[in-house]
């Protein structure tokens, strides 16, 4: 066998520079828009590059074969990566921390009551959901967007993972959550009072609550089909349950994953339809159609219904690549790596582009420009992945998408929205959402 050691040492470091010892090129990423900092990196040095950020060498990666590589073909010599308070708060059994048998293991246990088969019996919930929140929003008040439509994933989150949970449960799991959410950014200290503190006893009484909740349901003998229901069920080959703190890990993981994360690119859909009347008049036109024929929405949406949106959905797919919310995902080489050529050392960190490929002309013509059209032939393989891809990808996307969809319906068949102020631009937070959260007016539009 060829000494691979032999084979790495003459394979070199990517391009790129790394900026001043520690500090590398945070200053630069966090000064200006990310988006710029990887471009121009992109334009001088291709779609391989090394840099230095928050105290870690890390290669960057630009091209869809890339991100092939290190997600899906080679994804057992890269495991996931996140800062050491995420694990904190989060709990560090969600299995987004983890790689091989047991991240295999949890994940077959969150696809099933994510999956197309599970949520299509959401549909009716989901949409009492939507209508009830587009409700409270009309008068002559300015929303903030994206801080209502976290209340709406928030509770999307929860209806998958307990169903139909009793209101002084959610109010709890909600109050806590917030607080522990401020906490995920903070600095650590132990200073008391202090958001990391405060977030630190709120993900202490999360546990409380999800044991009460846990405890309720055993007495109950009830078996569930939702996600909790599921981790209670599990066995493993040796017929051991999972532990309480592993399913607590687990049910906040996919409340971190599924709140922010749709409420941004919902967000980011109400503002492109509200840029481009045409397109609203056309979603509009495809969404009356439903609502007529459920006669005026005296009939509940139907999974069947969801399913044919041609045209919104297209607006759903194109809102994933323009806003590109998750921008990058970071992974770690666990052993030295080599690819095309270019060594990727131990230890270092490796960051897939998403939206550097979502944004690249040679995949998406026009790229800054909105324009759902494009989806009518599907992108090429691994130039689309607003999902991510490979063993880590999300199992939230049937779920993500449904709730985008039927959001949009009642959005467009009942109500008429302005945005409030002109200014226009993009704040980070950690997700890229339209400026202050969009503020916006809402009223219901006549039907006469
Ligand atoms: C539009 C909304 C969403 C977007 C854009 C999104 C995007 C992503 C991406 C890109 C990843 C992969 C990250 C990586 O490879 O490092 C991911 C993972 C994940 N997502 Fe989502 N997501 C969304 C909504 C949801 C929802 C609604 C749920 C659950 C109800 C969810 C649950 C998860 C989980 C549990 C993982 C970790 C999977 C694993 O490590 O195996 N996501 N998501």
């Amino acid at each position: 066998r060829k000494n691979k050691r032999d084979s790495h040492e003459r394979a070199k470091l990517p391009p790129g520079s790394m900026g001043w010892p520690y500090i590398g090129e945070t200053l630069q990423l966090y000064s200006q828009d990310p988006n710029v900092f990887f471009a121009t990196k992109q334009r001088r040095y291709g779609d391989i590059f090394k840099t230095h950020i928050l105290g870690c060498p890390c290669v960057m990666l630009a091209s869809p074969e890339a991100a092939r590589f290190v997600l899906v073909t080679q994804s057992h010599l890269f495991k996931p990566t996140y800062p050491k308070s995420k694990e904190k708060f989060i709990g560090p059994s969600a299995l987004f921390f983890h790689q091989g048998d047991y991240h295999f293991r949890m994940r077959k246990l969150v696809q099933g009551p994510l999956s197309p088969d599970a949520i299509r019996n959401l549909v009716t919930d989901i949409e009492v959901l939507a209508v009830s929140a587009l409700e409270s929003w009309v008068g002559n008040k300015v929303i903030n967007t994206f801080q209502e439509m976290k209340k709406i994933s928030f509770e999307v989150g929860i209806l998958a993972i307990f169903g139909r949970l009793e209101s002084h449960y959610r109010k709890e799991l909600k109050k806590n959550y917030s607080i522990l959410e401020k906490g995920y950014n903070s600095f650590p200290t132990k200073i008391p009072g202090t958001p990391y503190k405060k977030a630190l006893s709120a993900r202490k009484r999360l546990s409380e609550i999800l044991s009460t909740i846990i405890r309720e349901r055993k007495e109950k003998r009830s078996i569930e089909k939702d996600l909790l229901g599921c981790l209670l069920n599990a066995k493993d080959d040796k017929g051991e349950v999972l532990t309480e703190g592993q399913i607590a890990d687990n049910i906040i993981g996919v409340l971190f994953a599924a709140q922010d994360t749709t409420a941004s690119v919902m967000t980011w859909i109400l503002k492109y339809l509200h840029d481009d009347p045409k397109l609203l008049e056309a979603v509009k036109a495809e969404q009356k159609a439903i609502y007529m024929s459920n006669e005026e929405a005296h009939h509940p949406l139907t999974w069947t219904q969801t399913r044919n949106m041609p045209i919104t959905y297209k607006v759903v797919l194109e809102s994933l690549r323009m806003a590109s919310i998750i921008s990058f995902t970071f992974r770690e080489a666990v052993t030295d790596v080599e690819y095309k050529g270019y060594l990727i050392p131990k230890g270092w960190k490796v960051m897939p582009l998403f939206r550097n490929i979502h944004h690249n002309p040679d995949f998406f013509s026009n790229p800054q420009k909105f324009d759902p059209s494009r989806f009518e032939t599907a992108p090429k393989p691994y130039t689309f992945m607003p999902f991510g891809s490979g063993v880590h990808s999300c199992p939230g996307y049937d779920l993500a998408k449904l709730e985008m969809l039927i959001m949009t319906h009642h959005l467009v068949t009942k109500f008429s929205w302005e945005v409030v102020g002109s200014q226009s631009g993009i704040q980070y937070g950690p997700f890229p959402i339209p400026l202050q959260g969009l503020p916006a007016r809402f009223w219901r539009e006549s039907t006469s």
